[in-house]
């Protein structure tokens, strides 16, 4: 039996993040007393888990509707915010109704987006069923959708109202999406939690198997961890008006990884890469010591992550870089790393810098031979 446990987000908007198994009878009770109406979106995967929630506000005396919307990035376009929005004035949603948002963080960023910009904003209850999104993407409130110029690049800051995460979804994962939410729980150990990366190096081949991580009592404490530090972080400053950057640790290349790869990458995976090669531009920076760039690769790898990408797309990287959120002008600004749990700025690094970095990271490369060092 697995325990519920909550870790609590204060702010202007306090919630519960709340996590164990069979808890969607808690969910019209984050619905709330107000909301009449309630819009349940979610993706093909999850279809069954939607219809039993619909039927259970129904019980509880809502007036429930499903949205199904496309599979991951596919969701996460203005067509299909467009398509909620018609959703929801045909049936008449007021600023008391609510949207739930039940599936990966595809899901919940467009959810929460459509939640955000509906009457300029309603009531939003995350149903994550993803360790990528139970971990990050249903907490914290920053919503969105992406363009064909990039990534994230139209959203809002809008906390949930609750976020329901029930491990037991996880079980019908497919390995490589499970895995890719890891991670996001490794960015969390080595920004802010090395105790992460300790179990995390302990229990790889667990973790591995999404049979095998559900039944281990590791992969709660890891999801646990991992909101924690989430929630510490987007309590303190949720419009990321400085630290919550370095919740975007490995990001910057990630997101012009999925740019290039017209978002067919998936964004953990792509964050895996990212990792790594922050680290190695801090390493050539003189701010990383080699054996914590090391250590990226080896638990990055022991999890099946990806820490090399196709070493001929530089240009087009660096474009998207440009369109980080995290740049000021023509100024490019990463979160590097001096030390496990020591996340600091790096602004306007060298270009040479940024392109010997690349090349640490590209496919075929003498990784980890220390081949450059500027
Ligand atoms: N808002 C934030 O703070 C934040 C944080 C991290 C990531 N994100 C975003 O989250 C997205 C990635 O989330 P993700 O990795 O969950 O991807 P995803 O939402 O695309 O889901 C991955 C796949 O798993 C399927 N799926 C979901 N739950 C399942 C289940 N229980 N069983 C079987 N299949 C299931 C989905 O249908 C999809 O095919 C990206 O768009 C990323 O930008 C947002
Ligand atoms: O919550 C945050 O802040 C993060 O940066 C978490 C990231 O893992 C997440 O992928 C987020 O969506 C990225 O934000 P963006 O502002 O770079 O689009
Ligand atoms: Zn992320």
């Amino acid at each position: 039996m697995v325990e519920t446990r909550t870790v609590h987000v204060a702010g202007e908007h306090p919630y519960d993040v709340v996590l164990g198994r069979n808890l969607l009878g808690a969910l019209p009770g984050l619905v709330g007393p107000d909301a009449r109406r309630v819009l349940v979106v979610h993706p093909a995967a999850l279809a069954a888990t939607a219809d039993v929630i619909r039927e259970d506000l129904r019980a509880h005396g809502y007036e429930a509707f499903v949205a199904q919307v496309p599979d991951a990035e596919e969701a996460k376009t203005a067509q299909v915010a467009a398509f909620l929005w018609q959703v929801l004035g045909q049936a008449d949603f007021t600023r008391s109704d609510a949207i739930v948002a039940v599936g990966g963080g595809a899901t919940t960023d467009l959810g929460g987006f459509v939640a955000a910009t509906w009457l300029r904003g309603i009531r939003v209850v995350q149903v994550p069923t993803t360790v990528l999104a139970m971990v990050d993407a249903a907490v914290g409130g920053k919503t969105g959708i992406n363009t064909a110029e990039g990534k994230n690049l139209v959203g809002a800051f809008h906390p949930p109202a609750g976020v329901l995460c029930d491990v037991a979804a996880l079980e019908s994962m497919p390995r490589h999406d499970f895995v890719a939410g890891l991670a996001e729980v490794v960015k969390c150990g080595f920004i802010a939690d090395p105790r992460i990366l300790e179990l995390v190096e302990e229990h790889a081949q667990t973790l591995t198997d999404p049979a095998t991580a559900v039944a281990s009592p590791v992969l709660l404490e890891l999801i646990e961890r991992a909101v924690v530090v989430k929630a510490r972080v987007v309590e303190q400053d949720l419009r990321e008006g400085g630290l919550r950057e370095i919740l975007n640790y490995g990001h910057t290349f990630a997101h012009a990884i999925e740019h290039v790869e017209r978002f067919q990458w998936r964004h953990g995976a792509a964050v895996s890469v990212g990792m790594v090669y922050v680290a190695e531009l801090a390493r050539l920076a003189g701010r990383l010591p080699d054996e914590v760039v090391d250590r990226h690769r080896s638990i990055l790898t022991s999890l099946g992550l990806p820490v090399t990408y196709r070493g001929d797309r530089w240009e087009r990287l660096l474009a998207a870089m440009r369109r980080d959120k995290k740049t000021r002008g023509d100024l490019l600004r990463f979160v590097v790393l001096e030390d496990v749990g020591r996340p600091v700025r790096l602004e306007g690094p060298d270009p040479t810098l940024l392109a010997a970095a690349y090349a640490e990271v590209s496919e075929g490369a003498p990784a980890p031979s220390r081949a450059i060092s500027l």
